[in-house]
């Protein structure tokens, strides 16, 4: 965290461009089998380019690195992130917005700066797995439009690195574009992965995801 952003994302001097969110949009479930669906809502968050521009510019970015293979890699994109109550506006209202309709409590705001087409995320499942029988994750993407893979796992596997995928046939592919919100519920986390694979050309995109400690009502 750093000093120089404070919870204001413009300083005090909001306009009508404030980004924030549509209610007039109803995201659309996609039933990914019997336990995993994915909820995309397009152009849920109005006045995303200035959100984009905001967040670019002012988050606190970090380039993690990583063992792999026995080698020190740096990770293809720069991420940063904040407990909901330190998080910069418009991510707590997002987070609340997102709360009314998934009915848990979003508490950690985690972002990724996808600066060009060759950043991207490998093929993984979300962490919040190991603690969460059915997470909810819910990611707003701002700036350029870029794919986003899902793939379900063979049976018996979880969404970890060495996991085997279940059969390149029931993939999904989408795409999600500046303002639209993706949401992974059910299994996902554990019975499928996701990715943001590579795309020569892309322009810059920020993807602000919205995961929860708390496991709320029972599946
Ligand atoms: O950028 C995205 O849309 C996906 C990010 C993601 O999978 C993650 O942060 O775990
Ligand atoms: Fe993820």
């Amino acid at each position: 965290m750093t000093t120089a952003w404070t919870p204001s994302l413009f300083g005090g001097s909001e306009t009508a461009e404030d980004p924030g969110v549509d209610p007039g949009v109803v995201p659309r479930r996609i039933v990914l089998d019997d336990r995993s669906w994915v909820d995309l809502a397009p152009a849920w968050i109005t006045g995303a380019d200035a959100w984009f521009d905001a967040i670019v510019a002012h988050a606190p970015w970090n380039q993690r690195r990583r063992r792999m293979y026995d080698q020190d890699v740096m990770e293809p994109r720069l991420t940063c992130g904040w407990g909901i109550d330190e998080a910069p506006e418009p991510m707590g209202a997002v987070a609340e917005a997102l709360t009314a309709r998934y009915g848990v409590r979003f508490d950690g705001v985690g972002c990724n700066y996808y600066r060009h087409g060759d950043d991207s995320v490998a093929w993984h499942g979300d962490r919040v797995r190991f603690t969460h029988a059915a997470p909810i994750v819910a990611i707003v993407s701002l700036g350029a439009p870029r794919r986003f893979g899902l793939r379900p796992l063979a049976a018996g596997d979880e969404g970890g690195a060495g996991a085997r995928p279940r059969g390149k046939r029931a993939s999904t592919r989408l795409t999600v574009a500046g303002g639209d919100l993706l949401v992974m519920g059910g299994r996902c986390q554990h019975d499928w992965q996701h990715t943001v694979p590579k795309w020569p050309g892309a322009g810059p995109r920020v993807s602000v995801t919205f995961r929860h400690d708390d496991p709320g009502p029972r599946p």
